[in-house]
């Protein structure tokens, strides 16, 4: 009841109204928003599971490869040329481990971003992970770590060293997957289809491969690409000498592994790893990530950290080393241009 000789006014009982209504609308609204990005915070992944699955992806994508050499139904083809002019090979073992590995990470994660270097128009794989990590991965990292989901970026490489694999140079072949964490690379899995073994690591967490006792520094034994050197020769002989001990090595992958303790098959041991030319993302993540794991460090020639997201191409080339510092080695190279790659 109003008060005696206080008359309510039609017009001030509506503006009060409206002032309510507005105020009722801010608070609901502010509440709805904070509840949809507690929701989308909700979509996270744990780094251990994405371990385990990426050693599980790089496995199955590994039997493809391995089947295909050995029933010898490459189907060799070429996706085009290189910028600077070499035959860009594809295999059905590229794809079919593409297949496999693409659709078991995508399947078990549909909401992170995946990158795989091949691609394909079918139905794809109904996989799923079984959830399963290896007890030498439980051992070593005793907990999780969650991420949300929209930071990570994982990247793909089914088949590294198609050239080598098409010339039935077993050694140098391997699968790889990678996770970045806004753009960071934190896990690591290069697996040797051919001897089964599989090299991994988290960063912050631990691995299964370690660096040597010693390396070289001041005649260091240099890895390099065999099919797309370019002229990484002489850019080492300008920081090293004429002197210096040039590997040429198949795969990416397999020139890390060169870099470190790995036993289940041959390596030469390189002291560091070098490429001139042009390469992508899912050739060099699980290398990263696997080196920075074990203090060492995959740059560009310039000494850049490299960003996993985004673009898949480096252009700034590659020196990847450990045990060492990296800061020292990258002063000894000559100033390096782009045109250093022809
Ligand atoms: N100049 C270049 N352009 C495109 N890809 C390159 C490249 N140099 C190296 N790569 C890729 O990097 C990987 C390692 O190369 P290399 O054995 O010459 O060191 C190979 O991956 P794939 O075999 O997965 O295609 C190769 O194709
Ligand atoms: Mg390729
Ligand atoms: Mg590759
Ligand atoms: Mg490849």
């Amino acid at each position: 009841m109003a008060p005696m000789g206080i008359r309510l006014s039609p017009l001030g009982v509506a503006v009060f109204c409206l002032l309510g209504l507005g105020l009722l609308y801010h608070l609901y609204s502010g509440a709805l928003s904070s509840r949809l990005a507690a929701f989308r915070q909700r979509k996270t992944v744990d780094l251990r599971d994405l371990l385990a699955l990426s050693m599980e992806a790089a496995v199955q994508g590994g039997w493809e490869v391995k089947r295909i050499r050995m029933e010898d139904t490459l189907e060799e083809k070429s996706k085009g040329k290189t910028k600077e002019g070499a035959s860009e090979k594809l295999t059905k073992g590229d794809l079919n481990s593409h297949r496999k590995m693409y659709y078991l990470i995508k399947n078990t994660y549909p909401h992170i971003q995946v990158n795989s270097e091949e691609h394909e128009d079918s139905d794809g794989e109904a996989t799923v992970w079984m959830r399963n990590i290896p007890d030498e991965v439980l051992s070593k990292i005793p907990e999780g770590k969650v991420v949300p989901a929209e930071s990570v970026t994982v990247w793909i490489d089914p088949l590294d060293a198609t050239q080598e694999y098409t010339e039935n140079l077993r050694k140098y072949v391997t699968t790889m997957v990678c996770v970045a964490v806004n753009g960071e690379p934190v896990v690591g899995v290069i697996h040797k289809p051919f001897t089964g073994f599989t090299a991994w690591a988290l960063v912050g967490g631990g691995a299964n491969v370690a660096p040597r006792d010693s390396y070289n520094v001041n005649a260091p034994k240099v890895i390099v690409s065999r099919s797309h050197a370019g002229k990484v020769k002489g850019f080492i002989q300008q920081a090293f000498g004429n002197n210096t001990e040039i590997i040429p090595a198949g795969g990416a992958g397999y020139k890390v592994l060169a870099l470190l303790d790995a036993s289940d098959d041959e390596y030469e041991k390189a002291d560091m790893y070098v490429h001139v030319t042009f390469i992508k993302k899912w050739d060099i993540c699980a290398g990263n990530a696997i080196l920075k794991a074990l203090g060492g460090d995959l740059t560009t020639l310039k000494g850049e950290e490299i960003d996993y997201s985004g673009s898949e191409k480096n252009p700034g080339g590659v020196l990847a080393t450990v045990g060492m510092d990296h800061a020292a080695v990258v002063k000894k190279l000559p100033a390096w241009e782009s045109e250093n790659q022809n």
